[in-house]
């Protein structure tokens, strides 16, 4: 039944809002002798093209009424769009029914309106399109009989098709489910802007249905693994200074676990604002953070911290990225992906000796530049959460050890505690002067991680007395303070909370150790 071939196109409904290529695939049309029905608004931008066009309201013989809130919902539209040609025929000429053969709609700009700040729930209400995703089913549901086009893109081979005997089956069947997609995508989105209202009202802090639409951008060359097939998606009004929206300067195409490791490496080096930061990034981990004078020192000591793990790695700057760094990089180590605010010229040309590495601007970011929800899938179900957020003030410090960390063990300490929050649990980060030291990192128990990190130390070359120790979680023993005192470590920050606080205390003040409690955890798996 869905095989037969289409009948020449002889009318076409036209009611668009995005109006963009609609006066070239109109023009095209009336010169395939197809005719023109058209909305209002619609109809007016073709008259002013000087396209001989009829409104819905003469078709139908009933008004658009209600500021437009019933403009195509009649009868005589969708038996137009619905009627099974060979099935129908009797009863569309009983009724007078003319056939429309291609429909051409876009829906009202809801998601643009209620962007705007100071969008009202009326404002938002009146922006809901029923008649035009109405007509997209419709249509999509015939379409043996019809084409339906819901995307400027899609505009220009149609029009080729039609002039070239008639669109085949799998394009109006392609069509049909981009239509569907494209109203299932409007649809959730209306729920979850109405569900955030409602929320508010009743502080629900998470919707009773959960309605994600994701764009493809691209199909991915494997995923994880080379047998994992792989696709990148994308939120429509994406946030700038993301991995998603970043501009891709030089270089191969990125891979899944590129965008995974330069999304980690970018949320990371967002933690440090005025000051130069450099992060490197492997298998999801920091293995190497600094802050420095310039770019180039950031870099200098985020590298230092672990060459060896830094090979292949995914470097990110919160500042622009210079020549003289962008130089240094390329010529002192194997690296998969580089991403900056932005990108000096010179650095720029610098990558075309190296065409594999991919370069990444992000462009500034704002403030709060990341995720707001947080969700991860399990088997059958999906979490969501509040994305983790580094809300730690130097009020909210308690020191608990005898000894008072002294001003740069402070500075140090909460910028290991910054970095802690990126690492894997269970995270330890050694720091001195604003650099990583050495980094435990994705272990099932915490004195591990320290010893770890000082391990890590030790094969840089890097010496521990003197540094400060962050923990994403809190010590359940005093193995770890132990343990970390005797590779050196001089002052300490977690959460603290432990059912052997008292203990961890001690162990502390009996290494003379500076210890602070944040009272916030953050762990990362
Ligand atoms: N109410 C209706 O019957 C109706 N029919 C079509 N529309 C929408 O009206 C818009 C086009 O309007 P105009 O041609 O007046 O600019 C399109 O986005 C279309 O999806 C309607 N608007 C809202 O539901």
């Amino acid at each position: 039944m869905f095989e037969t071939p289409l009948a020449p196109a002889r009318r076409a409904l036209l009611s668009v809002s995005d109006k963009s290529g609609l006066c070239d695939l109109a023009r095209g049309l009336d010169a395939l002798g197809i005719s023109l029905v058209s909305t209002g608004g619609t109809a007016q931008t073709l008259r002013g093209a000087h396209l001989p066009v009829t409104e819905v309201s003469a078709l139908t013989g009933f008004p658009e009424i209600m500021d437009g809130r019933v403009k195509t919902l009649h009868p005589l539209v969708h038996g137009g769009l619905l009627g099974r040609r060979g099935t129908d025929d009797a009863v569309m000429a009983e009724h007078g029914i003319a056939a429309i053969d291609l429909l051409v709609v876009n829906l009202y700009p809801f998601d643009t309106v209620t962007a705007r700040p100071d969008c009202s729930l009326e404002e938002a209400i009146e922006n809901i399109d029923i008649g035009g995703p109405a007509m997209l089913r419709a249509a999509a549901k015939n379409h043996e009989h019809v084409i339906v086009l819901c995307d400027p893109a899609d505009y220009a081979e149609v029009l080729d098709a039609l002039a070239h005997g008639g669109t085949p089956i799998e394009l109006r069947r392609r069509l049909a489910a981009k239509a569907y997609a494209h109203t299932a995508t409007y649809d959730g989105r209306v729920a979850s802007w109405l569900g955030a209202r409602t929320q508010g009202e009743n502080s629900e802090p998470f919707p009773p249905n959960l309605h994600l639409a994701y764009e493809r951008k691209r199909i991915l060359r494997y995923g994880e693994n080379p047998h994992q097939a792989a696709a990148l998606y994308v939120e429509r009004n994406a946030p700038r200074g993301t991995i998603a929206t970043a501009q891709v300067l030089a270089g191969k195409e990125l891979s899944y676990n590129n965008l995974a490791d330069a999304d980690a490496a970018l949320e990371c080096v967002k933690a440090f604002q005025r000051t130069p930061a450099c992060v490197i990034v492997k298998h999801a981990n920091p293995c190497g953070v600094a802050l420095g004078a310039s770019v180039r020192e950031a870099y200098e000591h985020a590298y230092a911290c672990d060459p060896v793990s830094a090979f292949g790695g995914i470097i990110a700057f919160n500042h622009r990225l210079d020549a003289e760094t962008a130089a240094l990089i390329l010529e002192r180590q194997f690296v998969e992906v580089v991403i900056a605010p932005g990108v000096e010229d010179a650095a720029l040309a610098a990558f075309a000796k190296k065409p594999n590495v991919r370069l990444l601007a992000t462009g500034d970011w704002p403030e709060q530049s990341g995720q707001s929800v947080d969700y991860k899938r399990i088997a059958g179900g999906m979490l969501a959460q509040d994305a983790d957020r580094d809300t730690l003030m130097l009020t909210d410090l308690k020191v608990v050890s005898r000894r008072v960390p002294n001003a740069d063990e402070l500075r140090d300490l909460l910028f290991a505690w910054h970095v802690s929050m990126y690492v894997k649990s269970n995270a330890i980060v050694y720091a001195r002067e604003s650099r990583t030291i050495g980094i435990g990192a994705g272990q099932m128990s915490r004195v591990i991680s320290a010893r770890i990190a000082a391990i890590k130390a030790e094969e840089a070359g890097l010496s521990v007395p003197g540094s400060v120790m962050a923990s994403d979680a809190f010590f359940p023993f005093r193995d770890g303070i132990d343990m970390a005192a005797q590779a050196g470590i001089r002052a300490v920050i977690q959460p603290g909370g432990s059912m052997r606080d008292n203990e961890v205390i001690v162990a502390a003040d009996e290494h003379d150790m500076a210890m602070v409690f944040t009272g916030v955890r953050h762990f990362r798996h």
